[in-house]
């Protein structure tokens, strides 16, 4: 997919230029857009999705919502933009009068990256108190066995202050979580650790991570029963879907150490083998939610989400990004704010309720992760 405009080409323009740049430009035009990081390489689409044209060319970008699991008919971008996080070039756009253009262009607005006002100001509101109870009866019902695991997740939502735009929250997000993935659009943006799935050909791989502790704590991580439930409980569901779709599965013995900026988690990546004629789409079909976002068993857990969390919307979907010759990448959507019709900024988390859970050590781990993301934003410390 990186290939799709080479770094031979990107240098060839020459110069830094600032992807804050690009995208600032985009808002003052009021132009829609998306952005997904991919590798440590950028895919930037401006301009209205349009649907298909056969033989139009271009990646496609998708977001599902949390628990859709299948693709749409698609949205195709009439540019492209490639680079690493150093330089950047746009091969072709849509100009202000919709004809599409393959003229190089280049915005290059720095100092969003430095400037270091908050973007959010006071808290609106918050769900810590749902949150609580969720869990409570989220570990009875583990308890009684109902289900095994569940992702009870909370939000809290605040003002955004005059600075705030897409933009400078994604140049901030990357700057202070520079190995997460990148992804914005005019109402959402965020850095995930975490890749769902990647396909090239018949090669896949999942990189799904579930069990957390604060950055330093791999030990007791490493060492945390609770933890390694939580994350087989993931692995497992992610077995049995896949051998639907794939075959030769690999993964290590045990999890591994995934260093997420302010958090560390437990992860296992796995590689496999697509059956004969299956790609991304099959494989997100059968894996989506994953126990990360969801719950074992998965039905039961979607359907008390369903209840219980319906304001999820693009929190714990997915977001990626396809290309003409099939291939796909996709991030979980996770650690990230999305933008309400009324204006609050609104950050999401969850952490993975099993039977040996304690509620104030969940609702503890849900809140670390909203401040994750709300801190880098410029609000207050929320306490759980
Ligand atoms: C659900 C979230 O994160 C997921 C849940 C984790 C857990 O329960 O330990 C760890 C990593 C993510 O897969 C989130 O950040 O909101």
């Amino acid at each position: 997919m990186r290939q799709l405009v080479g770094l031979r080409e990107v240098r060839s323009l020459g110069g830094m230029r600032s992807l804050y740049g690009i995208i600032h430009r985009a808002e003052q035009l009021g132009r829609p857009f998306e952005l997904v990081e991919l590798d440590g390489g950028i895919v930037l689409g401006l301009g209205e999705p349009r649907v298909a044209e056969s033989g139009a060319p271009g990646p496609r970008f998708h977001a599902l919502r949390f628990g859709e699991s299948t693709l749409g008919p698609g949205r195709w971008y009439p540019v492209v933009v490639a680079a690493d996080w150093s330089r950047i070039a746009v091969v072709g756009y849509e100009a202000e009068d919709g004809a599409f253009s393959s003229e190089p262009a280049v915005w290059d607005i720095e100092e969003l990256a430095y400037d270091r006002a908050p973007l959010v100001g006071a808290l609106i509101d918050h769900d810590l108190a749902g949150a609580r109870a969720r869990i409570e009866a989220a570990i009875e019902m583990v308890r009684q066995g109902a289900l095994r695991k569940i992702v009870v997740a909370s939000w809290a939502c605040w003002q955004p202050s005059e600075r705030f735009s897409i933009a400078a929250a994604a140049s901030r997000l990357k700057r202070e979580h520079p190995h997460a993935h990148l992804y914005a659009s005019p109402h959402w943006v965020g850095a995930t650790p975490e890749l769902l799935a990647k396909t090239s050909g018949s090669w896949a791989r999942l990189e799904p991570l579930a069990g957390t502790a604060r950055r330093g704590a791999q030990a007791r991580l490493l060492a945390s029963r609770k933890d390694r439930l939580e994350h087989e409980l993931m692995v497992q569901q992610l077995i049995e879907d896949l051998a639907q779709v794939a075959k030769e599965l690999k993964r290590p013995s045990a999890p591994l150490l995934f260093d997420a900026g302010p958090f560390v988690h437990l992860a296992t990546p796995i590689a496999a083998t697509l059956l004969p004629g299956l790609g991304y789409a099959d494989l997100l079909a059968a894996i989506v939610p994953t126990a990360a976002v969801g719950g074992v068993p998965r039905p039961v857990a979607a359907d008390l989400l369903a209840t219980w969390e319906p304001w999820r919307g693009q929190y714990g979907g997915a977001v990626g990004v396809s290309d003409p010759s099939g291939d796909g990448e996709f991030y979980l959507s996770i650690r990230g704010a999305t933008i309400d019709d009324g204006g609050c900024v609104r950050v999401a988390a969850g952490g993975g309720v099993v039977e040996s859970s304690s509620v104030d050590g969940e609702l503890a781990e849900t809140v670390a992760k909203i401040n994750a993301v709300a801190g880098v934003l410029g609000a207050a410390t929320l306490y759980a």
